[in-house]
């Protein structure tokens, strides 16, 4: 059947009558065919400035007004703003008049208007699970380079991701307004390591405006529309999910084949299950009823899903009436690192739990399992892309979801080899690691301390080059343990700054490790205790030890730290007795303000753990985490 609208013909196929829900919204989608919709990415090493760059398109489209008052607009959540990092990939679409050659026309009234799906990616290595799924509803990617940094390890690891995909990559080089801007160093770079065209990068400036009027035009002209099939059986793919806490479950999804209405019942290739889509629209970036999605469309949809479980990222959903091929989907998210998650306060066990599952719901990429110690009582154990991703996600419970947690030093998946595959006599184990092969680049006079650092994290370099006169690339196999731990600071510190690393994993290794028990009065804290290289052990453990007796308060009884392998003391630290007494200070009779200082002080005991006999606050947690 065809339909005329704004004078497009558009042909809807056989699977589906055209839904009258697209005319009752005011923004009409039935106008964009696939031929007049460009779904691109923004994709950058982190800061080079791509939440700015899309604000500025955002602006430049009419789609936010200019000067909102808020920068980095997608960045929504408050760790984002806080950080000043994006986590979450962000959706806007944007309306765009252009010629088909992609120049701005002077003709206004003449020109076409295309439908641009903007998505905003995080920049940093541990979320790069969400630009991947990100660039799987794409068909082009921007590749934003600072003009003073230059190629840096995430742009050479999120051009492979974005070239792995075979998206249409559009160089830009960025921030040219600095005043040591180097535009022809960058095209130099991006032409050595990448084989893009000099002629091919765009120049721009996200913060003067410089430049900017050629992006959407050069997007329009070089990145192929999405090349679905409108007559076939809707096929879409699930890409992210969130809670709402009036709409449930809200599903960004991405048409590749037919289209979606509201009212439609729709299954899940995964599950079976059947929905009726109560809501369907786009990110506008707000959330914007159209009551209609059509091929190569990106937008949410509500259908009723009550929990992550059902909403499965790279899911097809269909309708019910038709049985389609499922999308090839995505790679599941590799764990890293693994840690347990606790109640501060033993009784909030459901709670915490509530908040995993509605947390999780919004990064699917967290794995939970449950767990109980004997020191800390019920809880999770929890696997994460990385340290940062990790530190994102307790951030992110305590914000958004108001729970205390305390968190156990962070592990990475060991494998434990026995000689002669009984379980019962083992005479020589094998512990065997997991590896990473990580890539580094930074300005060539810090080569001396990278290589120090690298070596003294057990890295065996495999790649050693120089990009230009200025800047050296390496390629190391590290231990994954080694670099979970403030590997990242360190390289920063050593490098004023400049390095940047990046990170893929690699295979497991055999090493010579140690389980290094942590004691608290002759009783081992299960949820302290860590596995170490054999010939840190004895630093690390001093480490531990002197950290503990900064952070547990003087109690009533002496306290004794100890940190032993097996049976063996390898440091030990001892916090003589006292009683603290908050009220010693509080002469005379005034009641109230006795009662206040207890509240506080019972406030404070909550973020405690009763660990034995001895308390132990939230932050000897923390700390312990910084030890490597
Ligand atoms: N001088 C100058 N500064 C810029 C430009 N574009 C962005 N910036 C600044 O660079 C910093 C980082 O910009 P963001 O847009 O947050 O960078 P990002 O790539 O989105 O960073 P992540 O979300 O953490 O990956 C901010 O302080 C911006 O104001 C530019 O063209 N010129």
């Amino acid at each position: 059947m065809y339909i005329t609208v704004k004078h497009t013909r558009i042909r809807f196929g056989v699977a589906h009558d055209f839904c009258s829900n697209s005319r009752q919204n005011s923004i009409d989608l039935a106008q964009y065919s696939p031929e007049r919709i460009r779904n691109f990415s923004i994709i950058a090493h982190v800061d080079h400035g791509k939440s700015t760059l899309a604000d500025r398109l955002l602006e430049l489209t009419g789609t936010i007004k200019r000067g909102h008052g808020q920068p980095q607009y997608l960045d929504k959540l408050q760790v984002e703003r806080e950080r000043g990092i994006t986590v979450k990939a962000q959706t806007a679409t944007m309306f765009h008049k252009c010629n088909h050659n992609g120049s701005n026309t002077n003709d206004v009234d003449k020109a076409p208007t295309f439908l641009l799906n903007l998505i905003d990616t995080p920049g940093h290595v541990d979320f790069s699970y969400e630009v991947s799924r990100s660039l799987a509803a794409c068909q082009g990617a921007l590749l934003v380079v600072d003009a003073v940094q230059g190629v840096q390890a995430q742009t050479v690891a999120n051009f492979y991701l974005a070239f792995e995909s075979n998206l249409a990559i559009i160089p830009v080089i960025n921030k040219i307004d600095q005043p040591t801007a180097d535009p022809d160093r960058v095209k130099a770079q991006l032409k050595s390591m990448f084989d893009l065209e000099p002629s091919e990068c765009l120049l721009t400036s996200a913060k003067t405006g410089l430049g900017l009027e050629q992006v959407l035009p050069s997007v329009i002209d070089r990145i192929p529309h999405p090349p679905g099939n409108t007559s076939s059986p809707l096929r879409m793919l699930l890409l992210d999910s969130y809670y709402d806490e009036y709409k449930g479950v809200i599903c960004h999804v991405a048409i590749v084949d037919g289209m979606l209405c509201k009212g439609d019942k729709i299954s899940s290739a995964a599950t079976g299950y059947t929905y009726e889509v109560a809501d369907v629209g786009i990110m506008h970036p707000e959330l914007t009823p159209t009551g209609v999605l059509l091929t190569g469309q990106v937008g949410y949809i509500v259908s009723g899903m009550r929990s992550t479980k059902e909403a499965r990222v790279g899911d097809t959903l269909h309708h019910n009436r038709f049985s389609v091929e499922p999308l090839p989907g995505f790679k599941p998210a590799r764990h890293m690192v693994f840690s347990g998650l606790y109640p501060a306060d033993g009784s909030d066990f459901e709670a915490l739990n509530h908040a995993i599952e509605r947390l999780t719901c919004n990064d699917a990429s967290v794995s939970v399992t449950k767990e109980s110690s004997s020191a800390l009582g019920l809880g999770f154990r929890c696997g994460f892309l990385g340290l940062l991703h990790m530190d994102v996600f307790h951030q992110r419970l305590e914000q958004e979801h108001g729970a205390h947690v305390i968190s156990t030093v962070p592990t990475v998946p060991y494998i434990f080899e026995y000689s002669d595959g009984s379980k019962v006599q083992v005479q020589n184990p094998a512990i065997w690691e997991p590896t990473v092969l990580a890539t580094i680049i930074f300005p060539s006079e810090y080569v001396g301390p990278v290589i120090t650092l690298c070596s003294e994290r057990r890295g065996q370099q495999l790649e050693y080059s120089f990009m230009d006169s200025q800047r050296a690339f390496m390629k190391y196999r590290l231990p994954l343990r080694e670099i979970v731990v403030d590997f990242y600071n360190e390289l920063k510190s050593i490098t004023s700054g400049y390095a940047s690393f990046d990170y893929e994993d690699s295979d497991y290794q055999e090493s010579d490790l140690v389980k290094l028990d942590i004691l608290l009065n002759g009783q081992a804290v299960d949820a302290m205790s860590t596995i170490v290289h054999k010939l840190k052990a004895q630093r690390v453990g001093r480490e531990l030890v002197d950290k503990l007796k900064k952070f547990i308060d003087r109690q009533m009884f002496e306290i004794t730290i100890q940190a032993a392998i097996g049976t063996k003391v390898i440091a030990r630290e001892t916090i003589s007795a006292m009683r603290k007494n908050v009220l010693a200070k509080c002469y005379g009779g005034d009641v109230t303000r006795k009662k206040k200082l207890l509240e506080k002080q019972k406030e404070g005991k909550k973020r405690m753990k009763r660990i034995g006999s001895v308390d132990i606050p939230q932050e000897a947690f923390h700390e312990l985490l910084k030890v490597s």
